[in-house]
């Protein structure tokens, strides 16, 4: 049975000058147009597949998860620096089935919607801090669109989603900065976003395949740390060090406040609820999920509303259709809410747009194959590494027309006879959970995900018309659209860009609507 096909390798060391170092997606989809949707490179002995379209992505990893949930082995990132604890990188087997189960209680489609008023006002708030930033130096009267502000937008979204994923990870209630024992206060979650970035980061650098010679050479892990040539231990263990710390110490802090007897609406309160006597063990799984939840939930969504900001720029006919929809069905007496999405059709749309556009885990996270497997003819061999190149398969011609034009309109209910429709009766296919993976590897976080997203969107297009920083830096946003890059992480990011943010509204309603 022949494998599949593939760009021409070395005898012995394959495939390892043309293993993309960044901007993989786009390499794996220029192959899949010469080699086909199912391809194959080598990296020493391991045989690397590629899913270049949705049908061998759901075929492969969804019909037949049952044998390709598990994860590659990853001997610096995961066993080294400990990365195997999170959900992410734990193999397949009764730790990463109890981990889900943990997760899925809080966080599936259902329960996700006792978190949206977490959410609502996460996105007030946010829209209060920017009408506050961009009209600090530019106004102090009431009047409509006279608040232009020009400036990076990203610390103060950072900051936003950080405060409001941790939130909902370990309570928004924050303790009074002088109390002990009772909670999180603003600095223990300042000092939380920022450890986590630096352990995302370490992360993100020893995700990518074989990038130290331990993942080449597995026995180099036996060394001791003393050895001259041995500081990838001592990195590991610093890096492993941060990253218990980065997972024990909120959850202690959130553990003191639950004893103590204040409760609150976050994922770790609601596991206690469902585990009213944890033993160890389950205290122990609790915190692990909670620190993969929130490394797995925040820098995706700034992944994902940082571009919006960039498309609504770049797309001004689009964002003013958002508007037109906005402006009829919420009004200006009120902010949108999460209840409101099945009446802005376009809104839901342009968000969709988005994801499709810049899916913020663009090769998602590699799956690999439990037992061999035949699929089109083509032998998949038991061991290998199953990546879905979720950019490519969202930019795939035969699914998408013109797959490079932001066209939120796509995913509108279709008039008269679309070519390209389906049973949703979308004028094309919708994304459906494509940005959020496959199989029993699916994002958990895809329901708050995809709710927390949209308040953002939805509540920033109702206060705000955002324009590129003047016309000649529009040239350098387009940029920043096509090149955006893999941060480390392996996460999908514009390149910076600055945008104009103009208020819409009296500066009074946004007030008023955001402290509500
Ligand atoms: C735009 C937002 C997000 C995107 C695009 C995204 C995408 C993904 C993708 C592609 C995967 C890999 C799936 C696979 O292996 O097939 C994943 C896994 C994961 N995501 Fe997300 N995610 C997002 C937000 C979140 C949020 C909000 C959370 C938590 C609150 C979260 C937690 C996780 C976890 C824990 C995993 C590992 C699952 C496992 O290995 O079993 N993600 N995500």
């Amino acid at each position: 049975m022949p494998k599949p096909p593939g760009p021409p390798g070395w005898p012995i060391i394959g495939n390892v000058f043309d293993n993309p170092p960044s901007q993989k997606h786009k390499t794996f989809r220029e192959w899949g147009m010469q080699y086909g949707p199912i391809l194959r490179y080598r990296l020493l002995t391991e045989d690397i597949i590629v899913l270049n379209n949705r049908e061998a992505a759901y075929e492969l990893l969804e019909k037949r998860s049952s044998t390709t949930q598990d994860r590659p082995s990853q001997v610096m990132c995961g066993e080294l620096m400990s990365w195997n604890h999170g959900i992410a990188l734990s193999p397949a087997g009764n730790r990463h089935r109890t981990y889900r189960k943990l997760v899925n209680s809080v966080l599936s489609a259902n329960a996700t919607k006792s978190l949206w008023p977490v959410q609502e006002r996460a996105a007030r708030m946010f829209v209060q801090e920017l009408f506050n930033k961009c009209s600090s130096s530019t106004i102090s009267n009431k009047n409509k669109n006279t608040a232009s502000g020009e400036y990076e937008f990203l610390e103060l979204l950072r900051r936003s989603v950080g405060m409001h994923v941790a939130g909902i990870i370990f309570g928004s209630e924050l303790a009074p900065e002088d109390s002990v024992g009772h909670g999180m206060t603003e600095k223990d979650v300042d000092d939380y976003i920022h450890a986590a970035d630096v352990a995302h980061s370490l992360f993100g650098k020893a995700l990518a395949p074989f990038a130290y010679m331990v993942d080449w050479l597995p026995w180099l892990k036996y060394v001791p740390e003393s050895f001259p040539f041995a500081g990838f231990k001592r990195e590991a263990r610093h890096a492993r060090e941060d990253l218990i710390k980065l997972t024990m110490d909120p959850f202690n802090k959130t553990l003191q406040r639950i004893t103590s007897g204040s409760s609150q609406n976050c994922y770790v309160d609601l596991c206690l609820l469902d585990n009213p006597n944890p033993t160890p063990e389950v205290l122990n799984n609790i915190a692990w999920t909670a620190m993969s939840a929130y490394t797995g939930g925040s820098d995706t969504t700034i992944g994902v509303v940082t571009s919006f900001f960039l498309a609504a720029s770049l797309h001004p006919e689009a964002q003013k259709l958002a508007h037109l929809e906005l402006d009829q069905v919420i009004g200006a007496g009120r902010m949108p809410l999460l209840s409101d999405r099945a009446q802005l059709p376009y809104v839901s749309a342009f968000v969709q747009e988005c994801l499709r556009t810049c899916p913020a885990v663009p090769v998602g996270v590699a799956h690999r194959a439990m037992k061999d497997e035949i699929i089109n003819g083509y032998l998949v061999s038991k061991g290998s590494t199953i990546i879905a190149n979720i950019w490519g398969i969202l930019h795939d011609s035969s699914t998408y027309s013109s797959p490079f034009t932001f066209n939120p309109s796509r995913f509108l209910p279709s008039i008269g006879t679309p070519t390209n429709s389906n049973v949703l009766g979308l004028s094309e296919p919708s994304i459906g959970n494509i940005p959020f993976g496959f199989g029993r590897r699916i994002c958990p976080g895809m329901h708050l995900a995809d709710s927390g997203i949209w308040i953002y969107v939805a509540c920033v297009l109702w206060a705000f018309e955002i324009r590129p920083k003047d016309i000649a830096s529009s040239d350098h946003m387009r940029r920043a659209w096509d090149d955006a890059k893999f941060s480390e992480g392996a996460l999908l990011h514009p390149l910076p860009f600055k945008v104009q943010i103009i208020p819409r509204l009296n500066a009074g309603d946004i007030q008023v609507q955001s402290n509500k």
